[in-house]
């Protein structure tokens, strides 16, 4: 079904999001992960570009595992058998969230690290 206007488009979107948030167990962890950096900044009272950085790593991984849900699901769609596409195509897309994942452990570790660092040293 086509949108018919930006309104619809926007609540097509939105229904998107509450499906992934809802459906996927994942999400739930990203977005508790999330959470807890963005508590964390607060907390260490992170610079502007730092804030600027998190929020973007914060945005790469909720949007890859969207689109991996997205593949999953027509993946799905298009055949309920095993087929060497069909795990490839779910596996490229695991790995693009595994890897926007990792490299957001790393940016925590670069944000977060020097002030974690100075309370273990106190
Ligand atoms: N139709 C299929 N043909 C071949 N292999 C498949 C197929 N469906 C799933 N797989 C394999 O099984 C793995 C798990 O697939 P599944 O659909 O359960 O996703 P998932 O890893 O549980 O996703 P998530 O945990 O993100 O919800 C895939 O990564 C793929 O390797």
């Amino acid at each position: 079904m086509k949108a018919r206007n930006l309104k619809e488009s926007f609540v097509y979107a939105l229904s998107g999001l509450k499906e992934t948030v809802i459906k996927e167990r994942n999400m739930k962890i990203h977005l508790g992960a999330a959470v807890l950096a963005l508590g964390l900044g607060g907390i260490f009272k992170i610079s502007r570009l730092e804030w600027g950085l998190l929020v973007l790593t914060i945005s790469s991984v909720l949007t890859a595992e969207m689109i991996n849900t997205a593949v999953e699901r027509v993946v799905d769609l298009v055949t309920d058998h095993y087929h060497p596409l069909a795990k490839a195509a779910k596996n490229v897309a695991a790995g693009a969230v595994f890897l926007s994942a990792l490299l957001a452990v790393i940016m925590g570790f670069i944000i977060f690290g020097p002030h974690i660092w100075i309370i273990i040293k106190r």
